[in-house]
């Protein structure tokens, strides 16, 4: 498990090791580590740490510091490092050492920076760190976009200035770096977008926070944390034992929602796959999905018909009229967990009491259907995602999976499960029914609606990187992935970790290239 937390954790942590160490020893492991993954990125880029060009944007605070130390050490090396004095106080040490390793500092001058950064091949991003507040002010604002224009290697130092380092905010402009050196752990903001795009790759170093830390503000599954999770068959299992998930999805006007949550159910590890759903739907499945025990339905009463499952799978294509109504109702009668993505959701906002249920909930929205659902503006909850997911689970009183770039998971008194193995090419219509699905097909082979949700995202996102290769996709070929992301993860052939390489990244392409 990876995890992460908020800077005030950091910061107690911090205190508490700091009592014991003599002054200066966190700044210098700190130092130490930044100036290493500096070096490492220099040889790729230059051959060489000797004679290359870095400039390190200083701060006023311990942020500067770091990166004027990491500074002074590449300076030992050879590098000719220019710093830019952008706050108005700096750290004092960081500066001398600097000036002593033979490294220039002078104050931030606009033309003359830009015309250093143009230059540079490498930039250390050290104007704030887990202090910084609010949208990032003059000079660094300006700074921070001229940094992003620029054609070397940008590494932050801790986070990328401009980014909350507790959410993953971003109000205003805000440094793109290629490389995050973060210190003692992970920040939350370098999981959560639109920090986590500002972020790049994320590397830790450790500078002997562990035994300090609480308990994690977020965390997020690793390949070999699904693999331990995902339920698997034995030599007693039978197709019943294993589980049988429930479709009820689909319309007259939608078919293709109901296709697709049946294609990933059908990979998501289930003995078996049940469709209810009116006649043309259920048509359309029976063609496309020989596998799946299908029920048309005459009536939504008739869904007892449809025969016992372990979980339903609820909304998707399944439009918003009284008979949709009807069969929202008739599922959600049932005593078994219930996922409901989609049109439920919309239902569900406008009668809130569908979600009031002794047997779990899980809901998958995207962030238009949770504004929906919170009566709140969609770009607020884009904005802040981490708080309106963490918001959703409390006020609604179920586990809420919000899809996006990164997909959150929050469950109250949980630590929210971020995902970030997906790709942007998963951003095409029906992806998201596929993932309904294969969510499904967990609850019904007996994950809590936490961890089925929290795989599934896992899973369909590598099942989204393994079918795109960086090519267009449908999403029937994120459900036909699926067997090939299980086995990747089993075989840890090759899989990304979150938050480390885990989207799109290569060092040394400018920052606007990326994704
Ligand atoms: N505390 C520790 O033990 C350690 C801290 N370290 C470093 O120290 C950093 C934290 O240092 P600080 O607490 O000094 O804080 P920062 O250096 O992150 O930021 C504080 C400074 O930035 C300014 N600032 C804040 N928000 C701003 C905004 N929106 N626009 C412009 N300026 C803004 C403040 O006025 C203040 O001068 C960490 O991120 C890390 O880099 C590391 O050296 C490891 C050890
Ligand atoms: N930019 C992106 N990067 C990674 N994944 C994305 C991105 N945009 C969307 N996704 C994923 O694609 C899926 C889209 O689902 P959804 O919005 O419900 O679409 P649909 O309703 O058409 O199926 C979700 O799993 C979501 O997390
Ligand atoms: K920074």
């Amino acid at each position: 498990m990876r995890t992460a937390y908020t800077s005030d954790q950091i910061r107690a942590a911090e205190a508490a090791l700091m009592a014991r160490l003599p002054e200066g020893t966190l700044m210098q492991r700190a130092a130490a580590g930044l100036a290493a993954v500096c070096a490492r990125l220099l040889t790729d880029r230059c051959g060489r740490v000797y004679g290359s060009r870095v400039v390190v944007l200083a701060g006023s605070g311990d942020n500067g510091g770091d990166a004027l130390y990491a500074g002074a050490r590449l300076a030992r090396r050879g590098a000719a490092v220019r710093a830019v004095l952008a706050g108005s106080r700096v750290h004092r040490e960081g500066l001398a050492a600097l000036v002593r390793a033979g490294g220039r500092a002078d104050p931030y001058a606009a033309d003359e920076t830009r015309r250093i950064l143009d230059r540079a091949d490498l930039v250390v991003d050290g104007l704030v760190g887990i202090g910084g507040a609010g949208a990032l002010r003059e000079p660094y604002a300006e700074l921070a976009d001229m940094v992003n224009d620029a054609p070397g290697t940008i590494v932050a130092v801790d986070v990328p200035s401009g980014v909350d380092a507790s959410t993953g905010r971003v109000a205003g402009a805000a440094v793109r770096a290629h490389v995050t050196v973060t210190f003692g752990a992970y920040k939350t903001g370098l999981l959560v977008d639109p920090g986590a795009e500002h972020a790049g790759a994320v590397e830790a170093v450790d500078i002997g926070l562990g035994p300090y830390l609480p308990d994690p503000d977020v965390a997020a599954l690793t390949a070999a944390d699904v693999v331990d999770l995902l339920p698997r068959p034995r030599a007693e299992s039978d197709k019943y034992r294993r589980g049988v998930v429930g479709i009820a999805a689909g319309s007259e006007r939608f078919t293709g929602a109901a296709v697709l949550a049946v294609g990933g159910a059908l990979r998501g590890g289930v003995g078996m796959v049940r469709y209810a759903g009116p006649a043309t739907p259920a048509a359309y499945v029976r063609s496309r999905w020989p596998e799946a025990v299908v029920t048309p339905l005459e009536h939504a009463r008739d869904i007892t018909r449809a025969g016992r499952v372990q979980a339903w799978v609820l909304g998707p294509g399944l439009g918003t009229d009284d008979t949709a109504l009807e069969l929202a109702r008739s599922v959600l009668a049932s005593d078994v967990p219930v996922l409901m993505d989609a049109d439920a959701l919309t239902l569900a906002a406008a009668h809130r009491r569908l979600l009031h249920r002794d047997a779990p909930v899980l809901i998958t929205p995207h962030a238009g259907e949770l504004a929906r659902l919170l009566g709140v503006p969609r770009e607020r909850i884009e904005a802040e995602r981490l708080e309106y997911a963490r918001a959703a689970a409390a006020e609604l009183g179920v586990t809420v999976l919000l899809k996006g770039s990164t997909t959150l998971v929050a469950e109250q008194h949980r630590p929210v499960r971020i995902n970030t193995t997906g790709t942007p090419w998963l951003a095409a219509a029906g992806t998201g029914d596929v993932l309904s699905g294969l969510a499904g097909a967990l609850l019904a082979g007996g994950l809590s609606c936490y961890d089925a949700a929290s795989c599934a995202a896992y899973l369909h996102g590598v099942a989204g990187r393994v079918a795109a290769s960086g090519a267009p996709i449908a999403a029937g070929d994120v459900a036909e992935a699926i067997p090939a992301a299980v086995r990747s993860l089993v075989q840890q052939d090759g899989v990304p970790e979150p938050g480390t390489t885990g989207r799109p990244h290569q060092v040394g392409t400018p920052a606007k290239l990326k994704g």
